[in-house]
């Protein structure tokens, strides 16, 4: 709801609607009203318009979009309207956030004003849709065509200050000052002073004469930043309608764009993406404990033992949640060679003004390097980064179990490893886990937390909370060899090779990555990570191409087809892009080049084999390499390593960058369709059968179709569950 308040001469209009003052249709009804009462009251001068609680609204309620409670009036754009066409001067009083509706409304107003800390921007583009009450047409005359596409393109959040400087606020109140009490003042002074200009509709666009040339730069950039979208190509073009046509026709411009993305299946996606970001701190250990009911410890310290490429980005990410940070190396040099790599860091993120000089103070004084585990003995938390090896983590997990004080928590970086295994070396597995951090551990927003067999309750709520305080996206999974993300990525690089043996390069796998969305293709981050990671871990399997003895068969390892594509170009030495040979090679860039050895290598291979390369089509290469992952997600649900689809499609957007318009491999098969994608994946293992287990379809997937058709993603769970009780 609003609540309706006087202050002397000057209408205040709060709106009421916890937690985030969406603007839900109940609360457009009461603004509605509301201004109609002020507009009539003589007594009234003027009129402030501001959020309760936490913030200024910060948009539309998301929870309406694809619900016909959306359309119904008054819709944002009718209450726009009426604060611009107010006879009495209208004051958009903003803190915490004006965000989307929100700030179109504050747009609608003639004046605004907000705290220094407070943010403004129109995010709807990372919703699959664009700012469609107005926003399109109207940002463009306050702050420029240029900067507003750059605002409604990329969808920031931007300080107010920022916006102040483009004259988009009209006065910043310091932090610690009144906001309400200076909109009074502020809207009081500008009785009588004539509100022509100030109603947006009237001005025109600033730079519209530089409309195609900043049209044609724009575009290039999102092609480029946000691959495959729809949305921020339609949020330019309809932009672009402010420079060229009149306000009316404009916004009839940005109503036709809003149909056509509320109609796609990208805003459904996004908006699907947005809440499951949110749903994944609410995390369940079935049989264990819940976000709910569980609480975390209270951990004032963390140690990081082993200070390599993992390790020094942990460090990072916990100087910056405000602990205690203890760095363990044994070796004297390799500490010294960690801590000057994390000092220098900080000092980097203070010169970019990434963190105050205060906080890289703080920030420094909380490392204490340590090469014994007897100086960590009083930490809350441990987590370990060293060396993938079962042996050597079980040796330190044992040696950390005696020497650390009995309420300290023991975390494993491991990327695969069995984290019951590692907690049998302990006498405290209740208080052993994974905290599965991604590479570069300070940058990436993903932590996969794994609880264990034995793990309590407090431990799990305490590394789910740890990775809040970390500011990172947290999601909680079940204990097996690579855990939810690698162990379904596995299956995308084995398949990839497969491909290349029998139709295509390397430069075309990648393509048709790309052009569905990926930042990059999976032979160019092969590169990118070291391509002797993979190698080091089929090594450990004991099944690269120099391990077997005489006569084994190239292409099989026992009953399992295999490609040794990957061994040999290892064997080569091209390990990638920090040799500058890999999948491709690279002169003196980071630029991917195509590589005539590389085809030399697979033609080769082909002609030993008589392998005779096929036309593939891109649609094939697409379903070959996503399929196999999505049926791998399905096999982990069935086994209750993921509690929720969801679940997997953040660990797939914020670990594997997953384009976020699709919303990840659960949410496009959903989009494409489980009886399509079970289709595929049948025909795939009736051709291949035993010797490519990954086509052998999930149980719940073929349970699904069978029974549900397509049910939606929410469903499948509860349908499952369902059936499980009464089998
Ligand atoms: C604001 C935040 C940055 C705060 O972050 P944080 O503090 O971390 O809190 P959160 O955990 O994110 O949020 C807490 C809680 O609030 C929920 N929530 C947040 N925002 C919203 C929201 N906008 N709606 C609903 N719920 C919201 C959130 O889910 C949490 O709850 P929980 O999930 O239960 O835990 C951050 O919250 C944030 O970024 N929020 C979103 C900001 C945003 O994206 N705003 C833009 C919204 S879209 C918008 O405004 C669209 C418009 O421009 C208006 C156009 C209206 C169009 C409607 C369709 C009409 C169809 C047209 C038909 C025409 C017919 C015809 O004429 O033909
Ligand atoms: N590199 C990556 O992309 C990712 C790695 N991981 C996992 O993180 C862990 C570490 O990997 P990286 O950082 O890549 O390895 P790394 O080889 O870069 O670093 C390991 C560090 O551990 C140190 N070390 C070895 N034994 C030690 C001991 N007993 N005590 C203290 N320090 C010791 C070494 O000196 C070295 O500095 C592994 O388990 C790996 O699987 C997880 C996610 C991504």
């Amino acid at each position: 709801m609003a609540l309706y308040s006087r202050e002397d001469d000057v209408a205040i209009i709060a709106v009421n609607n916890p937690p985030m003052n969406a603007l839900s249709h109940h609360v457009r009804k009461d603004l509605i009203k509301f201004l109609k009462v002020a507009e009539a009251d003589e007594n009234v001068t003027a009129i402030v318009l501001c959020g309760d609680g936490r913030t200024f609204p910060v948009g539309a309620d998301i929870k309406e979009f694809h619900k016909s409670v959306s359309a119904l009036g008054p819709t944002i754009i009718d209450i726009v309207h009426a604060l611009e066409k107010s006879s009495k001067p209208t004051v958009a009083a903003i803190h915490g956030s004006a965000l989307g509706g929100g700030l179109e409304l504050a747009l609608g107003c003639h004046y605004r004003i907000a705290m220094s800390t407070s943010k403004v921007g129109l995010p709807e583009v990372k919703l699959g849709i664009l700012p469609g009450a107005g926003g399109t047409q109207r940002l463009p005359r306050v702050i420029g065509l240029d900067n507003a596409m750059k605002w409604i393109a990329y969808g920031h959040h931007h300080p107010a200050g920022v916006g102040a400087s483009l004259g988009l606020i009209d006065r910043i109140v310091a932090k610690g000052g009144d906001i309400r009490r200076s909109a009074i003042l502020f809207a009081r002074s500008m009785v009588g002073k004539g509100l022509g200009q100030r109603r947006l509709s009237n001005v025109s666009v600033p730079d519209a004469s530089k409309v195609e040339e900043l049209m044609a730069k724009h575009l290039k950039e999102v092609g480029l930043r946000t691959r495959g979208a729809l949305a921020p190509v339609v949020c330019l073009q309809v932009i672009k309608s402010s420079a060229l046509l009149s306000y009316k026709d404009g916004l009839e411009s940005e109503r036709q764009g809003m149909m056509t993305l509320l109609a796609s299946s990208e805003s459904k996606a996004q908006i699907y993406s947005f809440f499951s970001e949110r749903q994944v701190s609410k995390w369940n250990a079935p049989g264990i404990a819940n976000h709910a009911t569980a609480k975390p410890m209270q951990v004032r310290s963390i140690a990081v033992v082993g200070l390599g490429t993992m390790g020094r980005g942990i460090a990072i990410s916990s100087l910056k949640a405000g602990k205690k940070t203890y760095v363990v190396e044994l070796n004297s040099k390799a500490l010294a060679a960690g801590v000057k790599y994390i000092r220098g860091y900080i000092e980097t993120m203070k010169k970019r003004a990434q963190i105050s000089e205060e906080q890289a103070a703080a920030m420094q004084s909380a490392i204490i390097p340590v090469s014994s585990y007897n100086g960590i003995a009083n930490v809350d938390l441990v987590i370990e980064a060293v060396f993938e090896n079962m042996k050597i983590k079980k040796e330190i997990f044992g040696k950390l179990d005696k020497v650390c004080k009995p309420s300290t928590i023991l975390a494993s970086n491991t990327s695969t490893l069995d984290i019951d295994e590692i907690a049998s070396a302990t006498k405290r597995p209740e208080k052993v886990a994974g905290m599965h951090f991604f590479a570069p551990a300070h940058i990436m927003l993903l932590l996969e937390n794994i609880y264990g067999r034995k793990s309590s309750a407090e431990t799990i709520a305490t590394i789910m909370d740890i990775g809040k305080q970390m500011k990172k996206i947290t999601v909680l999974v079940g204990n097996c060899v690579g855990f939810v993300g690698n162990r379904m990525y596995g299956y995308y690089t084995t398949e990839s090779v497969f491909i290349l043996e029998e139709a295509a390069y390397p430069e075309q796998v990648d393509k048709v990555l790309t052009d569905y969305g990926f930042a990059m293709g999976r032979f160019q981050v092969g590169d990118l990570s070291g391509n002797d990671i993979g190698y080091k871990i089929r090594t450990g399997l004991g099944i690269t191409h120099k391990q077997q003895p005489a006569g084994t068969p190239e292409r099989k390892r026992g009953v399992l087809r295999y490609c040794p594509l990957g061994d040999f170009l290892v064997e080569k030495g091209r390990l990638g892009l920090k040799v500058g040979k890999g999948w491709y090679k690279y002169e003196g860039s980071r630029t991917p080049i195509p590589d005539p050895e590389v085809r030399k290598i697979i033609d080769e291979y082909r002609t030993r084999h008589h392998i005779v390369p096929r036309d593939i089509s891109s649609e094939e290469v697409l379903q070959r390499m996503l399929y196999p992952l999505i049926n791998e997600g399905f096999k982990i649900l069935e086994e209750g390593i993921a509690a929720n689809p969801w679940d997997i499609d953040m660990i797939y957007q914020y670990g594997y960058a997953w384009p976020r318009h699709t919303g990840g491999p659960m949410y496009y098969a959903f989009t494409i369709g489980l009886p399509q994608v079970l289709k595929v994946i049948e025909e795939h293992w009736k051709a291949a059968g035993a010797s490519e287990p990954h086509w052998q379809p999930s149980t719940m997937l073929t349970w699904l179709v069978e029974n549900h058709g397509n049910p939606d993603i929410s469903q499948w769970m509860p349908l499952m569950q369902k059936h499980k009780s009464k089998t």
